[in-house]
């Protein structure tokens, strides 16, 4: 369905060099497969979903890579083309649904526009009752009734539904999330999450999701791949990244939410913050804040997303020069657990 490959993405600083954002990244989407894509903000999850959709921003190029869907080069594909894929064969998902929406204009009207503008035959009653459909297949009541209504007389729930609704209008084959449920309120998520769910399902499509949520990650993903910063550190099963983490980072955020992950009894934070991208380290970009394992010399040295041993095609991978199973130890663990203690 999507084939990334090498996928290098840059901005130009005032003195005209090229600072990479996105660095070398590979991966591969199978047809009806939901891969996540997590990381803390700023490692560079928004601009490759930016870049497989054709949206970056002027100022940002890409500079290496091909991204392929259905085995279709999309890097330098022609706008009126890639406009064409977009809404039709890849959707897309916001995540504030009120910058995906125009606010003047009834939230019916746009899903409506997002039907008919790759369907110019379909008729104005057919469209409306289309739209009422896609909104009842998302879980909104009265949909006849709302679709009439604007989008601040919506709530941020039912706003971000209607997104939904609009990204499966025309049945694609990619659902592209970034975020879905990050700018709702708690209480309403879940269900958002279980519509995007069901919308995916019943279209049939696959997912790429961005997320810094573990806990939707369990839920839904198939593969799962850490991004740090600009560049993948894990990739493997959803299975394999929960049970088997490889990566000091990726055990880092789970130890975020799973005590079982630290050999202290608290959870707690990984110290620091990841480096800016114009201040990446030339080793391991991970290696100041890293504490586990044996930090040393080998981590001055930029570590390859190297295939586990007898990982199979689908390739279980991860970027560090001691990759390992093993429990955080407490020096790593520290500083939550006095922060526990402080408390
Ligand atoms: N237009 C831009 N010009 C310069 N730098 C940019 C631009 N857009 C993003 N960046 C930088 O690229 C890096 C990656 O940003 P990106 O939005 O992809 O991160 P993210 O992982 O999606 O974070 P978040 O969870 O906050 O959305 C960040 O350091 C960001 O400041």
């Amino acid at each position: 369905m999507l084939d990334v490959q090498d996928l290098t993405v840059v901005y130009q600083d005032d003195r005209g060099r090229d600072v990479p954002l996105v660095e070398d990244i590979s991966f591969t989407v199978l047809p009806r497969e939901v891969l996540c894509i997590v990381g803390e903000a700023g490692s560079g999850k928004s601009v490759t979903m930016l870049a497989v959709m054709g949206l970056l921003p002027p100022e940002l190029h890409i500079t290496s890579g091909s991204i392929r869907y259905r085995g279709e080069e999309l890097v330098g594909m022609p706008e009126k083309r890639r406009r064409a894929l977009r809404g039709k064969e890849m959707g897309m998902v916001f995540q504030d649904p009120m910058t995906a929406l125009n606010p003047v204009k009834s939230v019916g009207s746009q899903i409506g526009r997002a039907l008919s503008v790759h369907n110019r035959r379909l008729a104005w009653g057919d469209r409306d009752q289309r739209v009422a459909e896609l909104l009842a297949s998302v879980g909104v009541p009265q949909p006849k009734r709302r679709s009439r209504l604007y989008p601040h007389e919506w709530s941020g729930g039912m706003r971000q539904r209607a997104v939904i609704a609009m990204a499966i209008a025309n049945s694609p084959s990619l659902l592209v999330a970034d975020e879905p449920t990050t700018a709702l309120d708690t209480t309403v998520q879940a269900q958002v999450m279980e519509a995007l769910e069901t919308a995916r399902e019943t279209s049939d499509a696959a997912m790429v999701m961005i997320t810094h949520d573990l806990a939707l990650v369990a839920q839904v993903a198939d593969r799962v791949a850490i991004m740090y910063s600009g560049s993948f550190v894990e990739t493997g099963s959803v299975y394999e990244i929960f049970d088997s983490a490889q990566h000091p980072y990726t055990k880092g955020l789970l130890a975020s939410i799973l005590t079982e992950y630290s050999d202290t009894n608290a959870a707690f934070a990984i110290p620091g913050s990841p480096p800016a991208p114009s201040q990446r380290p030339e080793g391991c970009a991970f290696a100041p804040r890293c504490t586990s394992a044996g930090k040393d010399a080998a981590c001055l040295e930029r570590p390859a997303l190297l295939p586990m041993p007898g990982s199979g095609e689908r390739q279980r991978a991860a970027a560090c020069h001691h990759p390992g199973t093993e429990l955080l130890n407490a020096p790593y663990a520290a500083p939550a657990a006095e922060r526990a203690g402080a408390r």
